[in-house]
């Protein structure tokens, strides 16, 4: 019982839990330096593109809005967001600009040849020692 009315106390506070006041370094408001900065992307590196291109476009519903490929460094970059590609600009150009103004972004990133690799034992998934990278929720 001690720990529900500790619990009610403390939802019970002046400020709101999330507040700033109740949390230390929080700030409201964003430096000048980087008013309107956004998060853009977030990169995962990926064995198969066949493989992971299905994942994200038919189970996470994610289009293709911006594909780069980088032949003298052997990678491929795979943008992908929930913009309609249709409405990106049909220049080349424009369109990676368009694509790099999209907010949170995955970018998928492909060495080549890592596909066919008996070698490649795949990348870290974060949820091993050292862990790193923890989830992604989709709902
Ligand atoms: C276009 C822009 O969004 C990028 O992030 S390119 C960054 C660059 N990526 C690569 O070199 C991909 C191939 C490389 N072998 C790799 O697996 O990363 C880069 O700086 N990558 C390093 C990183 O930590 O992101
Ligand atoms: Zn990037």
């Amino acid at each position: 019982m001690q720990e529900l009315n500790r619990f009610r106390l403390f939802s019970m506070a002046s400020e709101p839990k999330d507040s700033p006041a109740n949390n230390p370094g929080l700030q409201a408001t964003p430096d000048e330096a980087t008013k309107g900065y956004f998060m853009q992307q977030t990169m995962f590196r990926i064995k198969d593109p066949k493989l992971s291109l299905d994942f994200y476009s038919r189970v996470l519903g994610m289009s293709l809005l911006k594909r780069l490929d980088f032949p003298e460094m052997k990678f491929s970059l795979y943008f992908l967001g929930y913009e309609d590609p249709a409405s990106a600009p049909s220049n080349a150009v424009d369109r990676t600009v368009w694509t790099f103004s999209q907010k949170a972004t995955i970018e998928l990133t492909h060495n080549w040849g890592t596909e066919s690799d008996p070698e490649f034992k795949g990348y870290h998934n974060g949820n091993s020692e050292p862990r790193g990278f923890g989830h992604w929720n989709h709902c």
